[in-house]
């Protein structure tokens, strides 16, 4: 894996005709894991896909890529938000196919580990259309955790999980990823307050900063200060427009 680049997102886009953003300046720091939330529709997937390399119907001015001036291309992986796995491969050839399109074999070694640890192992035979809704995102987990990519961009990877699941795979994920670039998409105030090392909220006026608990990533659970900013994030996804500032 190439070292981890710190990210920045800054300008306006528009998508069909209407401005999405304007004067956007997210900063990503290198090596930790960013948590954006935000209110439904306000761009967090888009923000994920333009660095992603996807623009989509989404017109773009400013920068967006990585800090060091260097493409992201081969740096990155996404987790979509839809899971895109292909229904007529297994789940093991779902979990492999970045390799395959690049003309390589996937190790069949760290295949086993990674099914293992997303809980699939026993499935690795079965088709999309065979998993439940929770099964399929972690098949699109281990995808995204095989391409070992040194900037991981996660759309709301665990929200189709039961509550168990869920603590477990941002766990696994959290160790998986240590020292890659992380951003990751979610609506869940308990899990940034989890696993950022920075909080941000996108609203309509802007970036909301907040500060992160102390201590590693995964915090517990039930820490103080994670119930805390838990609560504090709440109430500000409650608030139609919280005080903006650009987070930097
Ligand atoms: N292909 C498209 N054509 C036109 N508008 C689009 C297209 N894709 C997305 N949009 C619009 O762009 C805006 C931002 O969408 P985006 O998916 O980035 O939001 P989001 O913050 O990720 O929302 P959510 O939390 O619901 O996933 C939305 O208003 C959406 O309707």
């Amino acid at each position: 894996m190439s070292a981890a680049p710190a990210l920045e997102v800054t300008g306006r886009a528009e998508i069909a005709g209407r401005t999405l953003f304007e004067d956007l300046s997210l900063q990503v720091p290198a090596g930790r894991w960013t948590c954006l939330l935000g209110p439904s529709g306000i761009g967090k997937s888009t923000l994920l896909r333009l660095l992603a390399g996807l623009a989509g119907p989404v017109t773009f001015t400013g920068r967006c890529g990585a800090a060091d001036g260097t493409p992201l291309q081969g740096r990155v992986a996404l987790m979509a938000q839809d899971d895109l796995l292909l229904p007529w491969l297994d789940v093991a050839g779902n979990a492999t196919l970045g390799a395959r399109l690049r003309g390589r074999r996937a190790d069949p070694a760290r295949l086993d580990h990674v099914l293992a640890q997303v809980g699939l192992a026993d499935l690795a035979t079965r088709r999309p259309a065979e998993l439940s809704g929770g099964q399929r995102q972690r098949a699109a987990l281990a995808r995204t955790l095989m391409e070992d990519r040194a900037v991981v961009l996660l759309d709301e990877p665990f929200s189709a999980l039961d509550a168990r699941s869920r603590a477990r795979m941002q766990e696994l994920t959290a160790d998986s990823l240590q020292g890659r670039t992380v951003l990751l998409v979610t609506h869940d105030p308990a899990e940034a307050a989890r696993l950022g090392h920075r909080i941000v909220v996108m609203t309509e006026r802007g970036l909301h900063d907040l500060a992160p608990p102390p201590g590693p990533v995964p915090r517990p659970a039930g820490d103080a200060a994670t119930l805390r900013l838990q609560a504090e994030l709440l109430e500000i996804l409650r608030r139609d427009a919280p005080t903006a500032r650009a987070a930097g």
